[in-house]
């Protein structure tokens, strides 16, 4: 098993133990350290760091498994990890912003089913790898992992969203904001990339680092900005540093809809500054309903815009039941109205599994037909397996994994049952099924090219 070492700056952070391969150990053993730098690997004695997601703002995120629950659980591991030219002030509002967000996860991530879930909140004290004597103290963030992909990463792989997409991400989004800000927080960093789609289909709003809790104000109440926002996505008043209202977030969500809807991954392109209005109409065209209402939320002052999310789902005709904010978390689940929303393939994805079928086909050809000794019936029977393993991985059902174990399995079976080549020698039916593959690829790349130049002729 790979452990990723935490301690910002490790020369090595990966680290093999062959031994936690084996479940009974990894459950029991105390301690495993890191053998570059000695950082003890295993946190709080709980938590494994498997791979690290990213670095955001403060500090570094790694995918985790807590090995004191049954199915060794995957979770997030956050690290607060400031930039080293921070003023002690500037130090102190960064942690405090951190244990911020674990704060306002423990009280609302259990009651509401898109926002994480806390698991745990710790610091622990080390011995300093660059300065041999002296401790160093690192502060940890754990929370429910989301399996899926940002908005930003699906713009990325899939392009521009549609009018229905992006109605639909506003509706899910609106309807989390409407409960967070009863709550009287203010999220202050909506952006695509803080909006994660689980494998489901199900949209959660993640990082509540920069939120601004008002406390002892009614739903709605405003609070000061501290001056954490997303260039491009933060309206004049937060940007200023004044003071921030649930229509900051607002703004905020049309500036996300705009990006999903136009695909401009520079959103600032799409604001005239000499005018302070937004031009996304120019790259676009949606129904009035919804171009009027992003521009509403897009005003540059805040008491023009929506002053609630339930007013933009009123607006928009997307009103929802109010969120009942005691709701208790369920497992994430698709909702019966409105079918989950598969994770588009990435086109290297796409690529693989055309080699996969292509060579999968070619093996189970040869195989079919050695047995049928029918050229149409072979062609049928196969037409419709290659067509269940299409839509198994369409489905995410067959991944990398299941390709191997299939396309492994099959080989096998054809390699120990000379019966099943059809006359040909091992040599002749590798060289097929790989051919099958290849071209499988070179059809699937050519059409994936002329699909992209469709899209991009008819979207200008
Ligand atoms: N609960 C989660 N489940 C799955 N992935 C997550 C979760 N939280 C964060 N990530 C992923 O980890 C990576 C780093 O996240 P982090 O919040 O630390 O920074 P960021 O959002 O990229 O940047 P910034 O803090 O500047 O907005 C991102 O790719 C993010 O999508």
């Amino acid at each position: 098993m790979e452990i990723y070492c935490t301690r910002p700056g490790c020369p090595r952070p990966r680290n093999y133990f062959s031994d936690l391969d084996d479940h009974s150990i990894l459950r029991t053993v105390q301690q495993k350290y890191c053998t570059a730098c000695g950082m003890p690997l295993i946190l709080v004695g709980r938590y494994l760091p498997t791979k690290l997601l990213g670095r955001g703002g403060f500090g570094a995120a790694f995918l985790a498994c807590d090995r004191y629950t049954p199915g060794m659980r995957q979770c997030v591991v956050k690290q607060f990890q400031p930039a080293g030219n921070l003023s002690e002030t500037q130090l102190k509002l960064a942690q405090d912003l951190f244990e911020r967000e674990a704060i306002v996860l423990e009280e609302i991530g259990t009651q509401h089913e898109q926002i994480p879930d806390l698991f745990a909140y710790f610091p622990i004290i080390v011995s300093s790898f660059s300065q041999p004597g002296q401790q160093e103290q690192f502060f940890y963030l754990v929370q429910e992992y989301i399996d899926g992909q940002n908005l930003e990463e699906e713009l990325n792989h899939k392009g521009q969203f549609s009018e229905q997409e992006v109605l639909d991400m506003l509706q899910d989004i609106l309807k989390i904001l409407q409960f967070v800000h009863n709550k009287g927080i203010i999220h202050r960093d909506i952006k695509p990339s803080n909006i994660m789609r689980h494998r489901n289909g199900k949209l959660y709003l993640l990082d509540f680092g920069a939120v601004k809790q008002v406390a002892n104000t009614p739903p709605g109440g405003v609070g000061s900005s501290t001056g954490i926002f997303s260039l491009g996505f933060a309206p004049l008043e937060q940007m200023s540093g004044g003071q921030v209202f649930p229509s900051t977030d607002l703004y905020a969500l049309a500036v996300t809809a705009v990006m999903l809807l136009t695909g401009e991954k520079d959103v600032t392109k799409l604001l005239d500054v000499y005018s302070n209005q937004w031009k996304w109409q120019e790259r676009v065209s949606v129904s009035p309903l919804v171009a009027n209402t992003l521009d509403r939320m897009l005003l540059p002052a805040a008491n023009q815009r929506f002053q609630s999310a339930q007013e933009v789902l009123d607006a928009l005709n997307l009103n929802v039941q109010p969120v009942i904010p005691t709701q208790i978390k369920s497992q994430p689940q698709p909702t019966p109205t409105q079918p989950a929303q598969q994770i588009p393939l990435s086109t290297l994805e796409l690529l693989m599994g055309a080699g996969f079928s292509g060579f999968e086909g070619g093996l189970i050809a040869i195989a079919l037909y050695s047995v049928l000794r029918s050229p149409n019936i072979t062609f049928v029977a196969c037409a419709v397996i290659l067509a269940i393993l299409i839509f198994g991985q369409k489905q995410r059902w067959i991944e990398k994994t299941e390709m191997l174990v299939l396309a492994a399995a099959t080989w096998g079976v054809i390699f120990f049952f000379p019966v099943l080549r059809a006359g040909l020698s091992i040599k002749q039916v590798i060289i097929l099924s790989v051919a099958a593959g290849l071209v499988a690829i070179a059809v699937t790349a050519l059409f994936r090219l002329i699909y992209k130049l469709l899209t991009l002729f008819f979207s200008n």
